[in-house]
């Protein structure tokens, strides 16, 4: 018989262990559970486990304090790390740390399962990964939605790398936030991150901003000036819109990225430079390419690792939380006390488009920050703007959410007795729509509404309405 591989679970949380137990046992492996770091550290003085699978946050020693034990005693045991508070930093700090992966919970568990297989196959054939102490906080980036911890995983795998990463996602989703945690989480991070975005800078004045320029190069180039190539030396150069970029930059940035090399405009000494590249473009480059406005070869050096930033559409769940550090960080720079939406508001921003993404949803907290008049936001203290869109979301929530809308600003507006109006024109509705879905006729009608056929026309009355083919239906019926 051969030997069963041997999994431990570590979590103070008893039905995380059972569930993953159970999941293991059925895959033939032999789970071991603990309840505590203490615990398994304590085991591993005697035993050690083919895959270590362990929560971050637990009392007494933490997951990653014992994963950072694991990895001096042995290198080479992948260690799958879970955690509910599914932040950047924890999953940073997991991979810093050597974790082989990180698993957000809630998970999947046949998603649990199949990353403790890879583990599995993974420790038999790979050789250990350094470890790096912990390094400084990112800005806080906020994602719960599970394309965004993807977002963050990538963040984490990379962060022992210099590799060249291009980052796609429409505007406003937060490219340039997410180039700046690249880059504070990797081996440069105590050098400079300098940003250029390429749609924003004059066609002829590219080259020198990027390259710098000699004294007298041109007209206007009074003085010397090094290029943002030589202001990113060790660090990061992030080029934003680089679908932007003009047609003889790409070539001469492509020579740099082949030579490491460049010539200030004017000069005649190359500059040697030592720059990892973060590009970024809402554009499809693919397209760009086969349209003859890309360069083919440039693409593919940039397009070594590409991380995709969804819609904010794409991830709803995140706007409560989006919205609420927004509204605080304006609560801050204007000092004031920060706005509380209103249930109602955030459930109705959470089912705008926002086409905008995330800078809309941050301008908008401003706005709200100065222009609410109460402290609690309502529906009808949102910028006029947003009240008048399309809700996304699927049409049961649409109209509620719009019945909602209504209400608020019907109440806003000092009404009374919002029912003697609402009601009637509900109801109005509901008739008006299943007649017509019946050709008019009034018993099949009835039917679908799930009145009896005598309160239909009682309310047809009622409402004056004036229903086309009213009595003749008799004849469909027999
Ligand atoms: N997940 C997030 N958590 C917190 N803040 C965010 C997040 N995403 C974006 N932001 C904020 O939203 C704003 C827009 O983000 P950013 O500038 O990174 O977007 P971008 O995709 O680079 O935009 P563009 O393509 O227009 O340059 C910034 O102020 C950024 O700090």
């Amino acid at each position: 018989m051969t030997h069963a591989d041997n999994v431990w679970i570590v979590d103070d949380d008893r039905s995380i262990r059972w569930v993953l137990e159970k999941a293991l046992q059925q895959e033939g492996l032999q789970p071991e559970c603990f309840d505590s770091a203490d615990k398994a550290l304590s085991r591993l003085q005697q035993q050690r486990p083919d895959v270590l699978i362990s929560d971050i946050r637990m009392p007494g020693s933490s997951g990653l304090e014992l994963l950072s034990r694991v990895r001096e005693q042995f290198p080479r045991l992948p260690v799958i790390i879970m955690t509910a508070h599914s932040d950047l930093d924890s999953a940073v700090a997991s991979y810093q740390g050597g974790a082989f992966e990180y698993l957000p919970k809630p998970f999947d568990v046949d998603e649990a399962v199949a990353l403790v297989r890879r583990a599995l196959a993974h420790s038999r054939e790979q050789a250990a990964q350094e470890s790096e102490p912990t390094l400084a906080r990112t800005p806080e980036i906020i994602g719960e939605a599970p394309a965004m911890q993807e977002v963050f995983r990538a963040i984490g795998r990379l962060s022992n790398s210099n590799i060249t990463v291009l980052i796609n996602g429409e505007s406003g989703t937060g490219k340039e936030l997410v180039a700046q945690a690249l880059h504070r989480h990797s081996p440069r991070a105590r050098n400079p991150f300098i940003a250029l975005n390429m749609a924003a800078i004059p066609k002829d004045l590219m080259e020198s901003e990027l390259f710098g320029h000699e004294k007298g190069a041109f007209t206007g180039a009074a003085t010397q000036r090094r290029g943002r190539f030589e202001q990113a030396d060790g660090g990061t150069l992030f080029l934003d819109e680089i679908g932007d970029m003009p047609a003889e930059t790409q070539t001469r940035l492509l020579r740099v990225l082949a030579d490491g090399e460049f010539y200030r405009v004017g000069g005649h000494t190359p500059i040697k430079v030592d720059v990892r590249i973060i590009a970024a473009t809402h554009q499809n480059l693919e397209g760009l390419v086969q349209a003859g406005k890309f360069r083919e070869d440039l693409f593919h050096r940039l397009n070594v690792i590409r991380i995709h930033i969804p819609r904010l559409a794409d991830r709803r769940e995140d706007i409560p939380a989006l919205a609420q550090h927004f509204l605080a960080r304006a609560a801050l720079e204007l000092t004031v006390e920060p706005k509380i939406l209103k249930p109602q508001t955030q459930e109705f921003i959470s089912n705008l488009p926002w086409p905008g993404n995330v800078r809309q949803l941050e301008n908008t907290c401003r706005w709200i920050t100065v222009m609410a008049s109460g402290r609690e936001v309502l529906i009808d203290d949102l910028p006029p703007e947003l009240l008048n869109q399309p809700q996304e979301n699927n049409v049961n929530g649409h109209w509620e959410q719009s019945l909602r809308v209504w209400a608020e600003q019907a109440l806003a507006r000092g009404a009374h007795n919002l029912l003697d109006t609402a009601v009637p024109a509900f109801e109005r509705i509901m008739i008006e729509t299943a007649l017509r879905h019946t050709a008019g006729r009034r018993r099949d009608a009835a039917e679908l509404l799930g009145w009896g056929r005598n309160t239909l026309t009682r309310k047809i009355k009622e409402l004056g309405m004036n229903v086309d083919g009213g009595e003749d239906d008799e004849a469909d019926v027999g």
